[in-house]
């Protein structure tokens, strides 16, 4: 079966589950590009520099902004977080999809760059619903998190400005659906 690579965006509230569905669509599709985001974001226990994120101070952050080493970037929950073009494009060179996963106004400064990127907006089943997700996460203090579910609303606003959504209840089946989303814009 022969593929078009494509940049895929996806984006959703903290906590609506978009780690979670990406890492299990990356089993299926390991062909999928790699990339990792920077952040000024303290690690969590466990997060490997280089894998989860690049962690960087405030200062080496801004350097690399300055010199436009960024796709896009953002302040997202009262930190900075940002796409390396450099992992997009040799993703891209190589024939690889990408799937960013990043925040919403993330999300619309990449379709000015790549007008063809597709938009992937991962919605909860509700706000109950997410409000469950983060806590059962236990990553967050309670000022993260109210801070999370405060912009949740804004976020969920913008989900109008997307090219597909799928609203993720059952994990199995949000996963199968998200296949099917990148299948479906491969194959055009
Ligand atoms: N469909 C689902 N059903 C039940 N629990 C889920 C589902 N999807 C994700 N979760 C759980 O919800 C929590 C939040 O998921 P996840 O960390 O993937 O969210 P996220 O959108 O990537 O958040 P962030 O934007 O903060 O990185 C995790 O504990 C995860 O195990
Ligand atoms: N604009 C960008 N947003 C990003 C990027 N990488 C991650 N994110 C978003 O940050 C929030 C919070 O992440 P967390 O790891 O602190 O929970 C998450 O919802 C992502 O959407 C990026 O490179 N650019």
């Amino acid at each position: 079966m022969s593929r078009t690579p494509r940049l895929f965006v996806v984006s959703g509230p903290s906590g609506a589950g978009k780690g979670t569905l990406v890492s299990l669509v990356r089993e299926q599709r390991p062909d999928l590009g790699l990339t990792v985001s920077a952040t000024t974001r303290q690690p969590r226990p466990g997060e490997v520099d280089g894998v989860s994120y690049h962690f960087l101070s405030k200062e080496e952050f801004a350097t690399r902004v300055e010199a436009g080493e960024f796709l896009e970037w953002a302040n997202v929950h009262g930190n900075c977080y940002g796409t390396l073009r450099s992992e997009v494009d040799r993703n891209l060179a190589a024939g690889r999809s990408v799937i960013l996963e990043i925040d919403v106004q993330g999300a619309l400064n990449v379709r000015k760059v790549y007008p063809d990127a597709v938009l992937v907006f991962i919605e909860p089943p509700s706000m109950e619903v997410l409000e469950q997700r983060l806590r059962g996460r236990g990553t967050e203090d309670e000022q993260s998190l109210e801070l999370r579910l405060a912009d949740a609303a804004g976020e969920m606003e913008m989900a109008r400005e997307y090219d597909e959504r799928v609203v993720n209840d059952d994990l199995q089946e949000s996963c199968a659906e998200l296949l099917r989303v990148l299948d479906s814009h491969e194959m055009n």
